[in-house]
């Protein structure tokens, strides 16, 4: 089979795992770094050329697009599904789940626990402020990622002024409910092919409320309740999302969805936990191909 990963970075760890796994199956599998794919439409026809060659053998895509390519890996991974090439992930999936604010309003439609959660609009915000109380608030970049772009405000005084300077630059923004109870710690489940493969308990170093492993946060793999594989599944069901990362709090009225990863790193996951994720995603590539 003719397997490409779409990345940008053929060395870093996630890439180099899946074109391990790939080739320990005898499959023919290159890197497409998608600023040098050119995507034309031709007597009604999507084709796509990489470097100077028309691309036309692919069986299946592995997007690995970074959010600060969101518009053009989009419209890549779209064109593939133009060409009728299986992707791991679909268009929408990868589109919606960039954006923290989509995610929610379309996995709440599907009855998905989430923590209280308003979007940053620009206007009479300090009203919507004052819902969340007087006690911490979160407060969130709509397209951060690794934990960067997200604030937590120990009291109103503190939100109000986060919230003045995120509306004076424009930027677009959720606040949100403080689970303090997860105590810096929250859930990293890896869901493919509509099953949980991998999953692990991020916990935040000394000092820090979030627990991602950029941020110095340390992981145990962990076996996950019904609910929590529940939410995990449904997440990755609804958004369309063949593999993805689905990232949830325990909090004392139960697990509560923070976010869906279309991108998920491997190399924390991996070593972690010891499962082969990235075999997983080339066993349902395998599956879905042989399928058509
Ligand atoms: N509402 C909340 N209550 C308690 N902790 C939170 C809340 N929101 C976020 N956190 C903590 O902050 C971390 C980063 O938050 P979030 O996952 O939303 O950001 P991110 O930048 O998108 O991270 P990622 O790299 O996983 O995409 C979480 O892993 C969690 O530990």
């Amino acid at each position: 089979m003719n397997i490409a990963v779409l990345s940008r970075g053929e060395n870093l760890y996630s890439t180099q795992s899946l074109i391990k796994a790939g080739e320990k199956r005898n499959h023919d599998i290159e890197v497409i770094d998608p600023t040098y794919c050119n995507v034309m439409i031709q007597k009604n026809k999507a084709l796509l050329q990489y470097h100077d060659e028309i691309v036309d053998d692919l069986h299946a895509v592995i997007p690995r697009i970074a959010s600060s390519n969101t518009f053009y890996g989009t419209s890549l991974v779209r064109h593939f599904e133009a060409m009728k090439v299986f992707s791991t992930v679909s268009s929408f999936g990868i589109l919606e789940a960039q954006d923290k604010w989509a995610t929610f309003q379309i996995l709440a439609s599907a009855g998905i626990p989430m923590p209280k959660t308003t979007l940053g609009s620009h206007y009479y915000l300090a009203d919507f402020l004052k819902d969340f109380g007087e006690g911490p608030v979160i407060i969130k970049l709509v397209s951060g990622t690794h934990g960067s772009g997200v604030i937590l405000c120990e009291n109103y005084k503190n939100a109000l002024s986060t919230v003045e300077t995120l509306q004076s630059t424009q930027t677009k923004f959720v606040m949100q409910e403080y689970i303090e109870e997860s105590k810096g710690s929250d859930i990293r489940i890896i869901v493919v092919d509509g099953k949980v493969v991998a999953s692990m308990k991020r916990k935040a170093a000394a000092g820090d409320f979030r627990s991602n492993l950029h941020r110095g946060g340390s992981g145990n793999p962990i076996d996950l309740s019904d609910a929590e594989k529940e939410i995990a599944i449904k997440a990755a069901e609804v958004l369309k999302l063949g593999v993805c990362g689905v990232d949830i709090l325990q909090s004392k009225k139960g697990p509560l969805l923070l976010e869906v990863n279309s991108t998920p790193g491997l190399e924390g996951i991996e070593t972690i936990t010891g499962i082969d994720v990235a075999g997983k995603i080339i066993e349902y590539i395998e599956k879905m191909v042989n399928s058509k």
